[in-house]
């Protein structure tokens, strides 16, 4: 503890706001041949609100942690885009850098192009037209020629926040390997118990060593929790203890804390890099291909389906529901029943379903028993929350916020045999609730490579100096994305597309919309698809708020 802060030029705490500059992103890239030597000189321009004043009196604005994000764009020919990350340099102009050690790396000397060239970007909308715009990109991830931080000056702390996801494990051990194979770096710290760890609980060192096995276990080693998130006394912590990369492996809600802190670690003059790997079983969040675990998820949440398909068939007028997770977002329940074809009905959040009538649950089990004597039903633990709501009381909010579901399993369960029991007719249903199941397991071969790429490609970022960011992969590709992007929304099953339109094709289920509803789903996506896909929002303007009832950056 008490080592001296690695704040680089006002070690005192808390320093004062110091102003920032919107930098020409170019300036902390070490080579010469990229944007500026095209024919098109890209602009750089940060967003803010109209009639804000000019850019010198915003940066002053920045000097407060609650400021909000700023957007840093480069724009090109052809309607590009680059949504740019911060970087250290942009606010401790001076840094020196150092060439990259992975160039005398014996294991990386025989890759022909190792370093990633510094104009790369990864485009967000892989589908373009001729004469359409070229869109959002985000920069590359991957190693740099020349770093910002030399082996030996590197003193990491990795967290984990929210709940379990297959997979965490791995990406601890990765940044921990990564750090030392690629990067010399001895010092990791794991901070225990989620973001309250900083200031109440015990550090733990992580080496190689002491991570080798851990990716076979389930869980996190470093434990997690919700809540806890206090800035200040987080980023005292930090600076108490020196530390100067913080990995963040957390969902929506922990890489709106390390936005937070971010802006803290900014405000305080530090040069402290803060970078998220983005973490969720329920896959809710935007911008990226998936998260790791998903898959883990989906294959574990097969065996509940089995089970639930070998009972319904075993019984006269069987019928097996299955709950899996999915608080807001219905992704393991669609990509779980479209990989299984054993189930009839798939119930998520996005779309409302109802019990009595035409076209209701009801109606549509009557007609499966009749037809092939028994049923499967998936339901996400998020679906049918309103219905649910209209007979039983709310569970009120978990310690971050997020709204505590009612149990639709146990609850339709129920519905379903009273209706039966009405029109007189026997039953035989078993309820299957593998919720923690799917998620408190050791993630999958796939998911386990996953997790090595995002690990490797993070901390590539924080060697480089980038800050303030999230990695993820987006069409296939690894890049850096601002905290705000992938917080601003949620990432939710479209219903209006090919995929639920597969699902709804291979149950044969009711889509139980009404021409109303789909027009009105249409209507929200395309409104939240230009929040999500086109040029970025103005997080300065459009103050939100999210699920959990933090206010949306
Ligand atoms: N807007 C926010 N600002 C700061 N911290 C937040 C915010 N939202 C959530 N957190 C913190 O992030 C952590 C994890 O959030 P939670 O919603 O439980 O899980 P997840 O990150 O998986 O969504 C908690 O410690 C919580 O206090
Ligand atoms: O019981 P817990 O730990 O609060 O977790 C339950 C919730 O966690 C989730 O698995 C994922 O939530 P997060 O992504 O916020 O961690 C939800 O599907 C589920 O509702
Ligand atoms: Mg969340």
């Amino acid at each position: 503890m008490a080592s001296p802060a690695t704040s680089v030029s006002s070690p005192s705490r808390p320093s004062a706001p110091k102003p920032i500059d919107v930098p020409n992103p170019r300036d902390h890239l070490p080579h010469h041949h990229h944007l500026q030597d095209r024919r098109d000189t890209p602009r750089v321009r940060a967003r803010e609100p109209e009639g804000e004043g000019t850019l010198g009196e915003r940066t002053g604005a920045m000097g407060d942690a609650t400021a909000r994000p700023e957007v840093k764009l480069v724009t090109g020919d052809g309607g590009y885009v680059l949504e740019d990350v911060p970087h250290v340099s942009d606010y401790l102009p001076d840094l020196p850098t150092y060439p990259n050690p992975l160039q005398d790396n014996p294991a990386y000397s025989v890759v022909k192009q190792y370093f990633v060239n510094p104009d790369d970007t990864v485009c967000q909308k892989a589908i373009v037209h001729k004469n359409g715009p070229r869109g959002n990109h985000f920069r590359r991830a991957g190693p740099r020629q020349r770093v910002y931080f030399q082996s030996d000056e590197v003193h990491a702390c990795i967290v984990t926040c929210g709940g379990l996801c297959p997979g965490l494990n791995t990406v601890i051990r990765e940044i921990v390997c990564g750090l030392s194979d690629m990067y010399g770096v001895t010092r990791v710290l794991g901070i225990q118990g989620g973001y309250r760890g900083f200031y109440a609980c015990n550090t733990i060192d992580l080496t190689p060593k002491s991570v080798n096995d851990i990716h076979k276990k389930g869980g996190t080693v470093l434990g997690t929790s919700r809540g806890g998130h206090d800035t200040t006394k987080i980023v005292d912590s930090i600076q108490d203890r020196g530390i100067n990369q913080v990995y963040v492996i957390g969902g929506d809600g922990t890489q709106r804390g390390a936005g937070v802190i971010f802006e803290e670690v900014r405000r305080r003059g530090l040069k402290v890099a803060v970078a998220g790997i983005p973490k969720t079983i329920d896959n809710d969040i935007p911008v990226i291909d998936r998260s790791f675990g998903f898959d883990t998820a989906v294959e574990e949440a097969q065996r509940a389906i089995n089970a639930a398909h070998v009972e319904a068939g075993s019984a006269d007028n069987g019928i097996g529901v299955v709950k899996l997770m999915g608080r807001y977002s219905g992704f393991i329940a669609h990509y779980a029943t479209l990989a299984s074809r054993d189930v009839d009905c798939c119930l998520i959040p996005e779309s409302p379903f109802y019990l009595e009538g035409e076209g209701g649950l009801f109606r549509y089990i009557e007609k499966r028993l009749k037809e092939n004597g028994h049923m499967v039903i998936v339901v996400a633990e998020g679906a049918g929350q309103k219905l649910i709501a209209e007979t039983m009381q709310s569970m009120g909010k978990d310690a971050s916020g997020n709204a505590m579901l009612l149990d639709v399993g146990l609850w339709l369960s129920q519905k379903i045999k009273e209706h039966f029991k009405k029109i007189k007719t026997t039953i035989n249903l078993k309820y299957i609730d593998p919720t923690y199941m799917i998620r408190a397991i050791p993630s999958n071969a796939s998911d386990n490579v996953y997790c090595t790429l995002l690990a490797h490609s993070v901390v590539h970022g924080a060697m480089a100096g980038y800050t303030g960011f999230t990695v993820g992969q987006v069409n296939g590709r690894h890049c850096y994305i601002p905290f705000y992007r992938i917080t601003e929304k949620q990432n939710k099953v479209s219903i209006t597309d090919r995929m639920w339109a597969r699902l709804l094709s291979s149950t044969n289920q009711p889509s139980f919309l009404s021409k109303k509803d789909v027009e009105e789903a249409r209507m929200e996506e395309e409104r939240t698809s230009k929040l999500f896909d086109g040029p970025p929002s103005n997080p300065k303007t459009e103050d939100k708020v999210a699920s959990n009832g933090y206010a949306v950056k």
